[in-house]
């Protein structure tokens, strides 16, 4: 562990969360780097101009934290690259002078994926936001980096298409193939693995590679490596996403959403794998818990009854929807569930959308003041009556507030839990609860996180999930594609 390391770990460990944030900015005058110099800075205003280069503390302070409870760990300096050329030549120069780079997406990402641990240079793409191509007749596109989903749908809008992997931020899509997100549509359509085609990639030492061949985009590959998948997840730590070759859907006929609830989580997740087990392709099975309803109630003006819940939403054409409404009211109704509420029409179901996707900013009104911590576990579905019930007898134990949200077709779950940075006393039994609660998943057969990452939050937690041989094997490959180490080091693994 490098002393500039130890140096912080010791320094957070002593203070709270505001006066890190506090004091971090009275670091940003000193390098954290040692080999961030004027020299190097120089350099890279050589590659992608000067007005494409900061060393303000506004700007390394805002590149360097994400939406979750990690503190601010600036970099030394941050540059906007242009082209997959500026990329390149930035690598190159990173990786000559052993400096760690970081890229940034758009920095909504939940595990601390882009906290510059051990200072660097981060490497804002937001400026790459063209959308290269769309290739309607075989459903699939290609971006560049900066692109966020939210654009891209709305540029889809008037072709019958959408990109319908939903994490509710408006994330650039290769910082979403970089964490392998997913969220509410993933049940019927897949995560960032099912729906990524081909990805240009600039490798720490400049060289840029397409991980399924130039110019490939097909639905089906059987060429060797699945080099595509290998980065898909690699969180920053194997090189720059540059390019993103992805599969488009086509939009709906017909959109139902409902609600419905249930007198406890079993009847939920029991009506949950019925469903699916009917062969009813749902478009998104999301639960939520009493408490998550309350804080729903409560931040987006609903009224829906206080009790484990269900937000389903039906895709397809009008006749088959009726047919498939149908049958899952009965199994509700069989699970002793509620009568369906429905939203039909647009706004409705835009409102309930938007509700479950504010579900942190409500939970977070539960305790105003407070940051969220959240947790990202997934286990086979038959397995997560146990997992929650028993993380529910953990969190009444510990005293806590912890809010339970669920994408359930898939059987992952997250709890929010909304804590004030000075409260170590209740951080700590978050920590503890959150720990417990990933090896109970790991137990049963599940994973720590089903789509928000590793980051610098999971690392003790990956090796218990993979093991010590399969964790070699990942540093191996890491070893092998980034000899020097500059890539987003301190993340994934330690
Ligand atoms: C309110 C809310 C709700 C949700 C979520 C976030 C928030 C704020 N998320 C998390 C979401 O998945 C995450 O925000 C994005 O996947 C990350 O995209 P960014 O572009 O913001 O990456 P960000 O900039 O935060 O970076 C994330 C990581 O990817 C790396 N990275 C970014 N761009 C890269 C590139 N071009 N090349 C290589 N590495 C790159 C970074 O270095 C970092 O390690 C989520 N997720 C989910 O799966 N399901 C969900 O339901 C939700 N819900
Ligand atoms: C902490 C924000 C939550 C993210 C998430 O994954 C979800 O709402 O499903
Ligand atoms: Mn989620």
């Amino acid at each position: 562990m490098s002393c500039h390391h130890l140096m912080r770990r010791a320094f957070y460990s002593k203070h709270t969360f505001s006066q890190v944030k506090q004091l971090s900015r009275c670091w940003s005058s000193a390098a954290i780097s040692p080999k961030v110099t004027p020299g190097f800075v120089a350099e890279v205003k050589n590659i992608v101009g000067g007005s494409n280069v900061s060393t303000a503390d506004a700007v390394r302070d805002q590149h360097g934290h994400d939406e979750s409870y990690h503190g601010v760990e600036p970099p030394d300096v941050v540059a906007f690259a242009e082209s997959v050329d500026h990329v390149s030549q930035v690598a190159k120069l990173c990786n000559d002078n052993g400096v760690p780079l970081i890229p940034f997406g758009s920095g909504t990402g939940l595990e601390g994926g882009i906290n510059a641990s051990r200072g660097g240079l981060c490497l804002d793409v937001t400026k790459m936001n063209n959308i290269l191509a769309v290739n309607a007749e075989d459903f699939d596109c290609q971006v560049e980096c900066g692109v966020t989903r939210v654009t891209l749908n709305n540029y889809l809008r008037d072709t019958g298409l959408w990109f319908p992997i939903d994490p509710g931020a408006d994330a650039s899509l290769c910082g979403m193939c970089a964490t392998s997100a997913s969220g509410t549509n993933a049940v019927r359509y897949g995560t960032m693995r099912e729906n990524t085609l081909n990805l240009e990639v600039v490798l720490a030492d400049g060289r840029v590679i397409n991980t399924a061949g130039e110019g490939r985009r097909t639905k089906k590959t059987s060429a060797g490596y699945n080099l595509t998948n290998l980065f898909v997840g690699s969180e920053g730590t194997l090189g720059i996403i540059t390019k993103a070759s992805l599969r488009l859907s086509g939009i709906p006929e017909a959109t139902i959403s409902a609600t419905c609830h249930f007198p406890d989580v079993q009847s939920a997740v029991d009506t949950t794998v019925q469903v699916l087990q009917c062969g009813i392709p749902m478009a998104r099975i999301e639960f939520l818990d009493e408490v998550s309803i309350d804080a729903c109630n409560k931040y987006s003006h609903l009224d829906l009854t206080v009790a484990p819940s269900l937000f389903l939403e039906f895709h397809g054409f009008e006749a088959g929807l009726q047919e498939q409404t149908k049958t899952v009211e009965e199994l509700v109704k069989m699970n002793n569930g509620s009568e369906f509420r429905w939203a039909t029409d647009v706004d409705e179901r835009n409102h309930l959308w938007k509700a479950r996707h504010d579900i942190l900013y409500a939970c977070m009104a539960l305790r105003p003041g407070s940051k969220p911590y959240s947790t990202d576990v997934c286990v086979p579905i038959s397995n997560l009556p146990e997992v929650i019930v028993r993380t529910k007898e953990m969190i009444k134990e510990a005293g806590i507030i912890g809010p339970i949200v669920g994408h359930v077709g898939d059987g992952n779950f997250h709890i929010f839990y909304p804590v004030h940075p000075d409260d170590h006393e209740t951080l700590k039994k978050i920590k503890d609860v959150s720990y417990e609660m990933a090896l109970i998943a790991m137990e049963l057969n599940g994973t720590c996180t089903g789509e928000h990452g590793i980051g610098i939050g999971k690392r003790d937690l990956l090796v218990k999930e993979i093991g010590e041989e399969g964790l070699n094997v990942m540093k191996q490959i890491k070893a092998c594609l980034d000899p020097n180490g500059i890539m987003n080091p301190g993340k994934v693994f330690f």
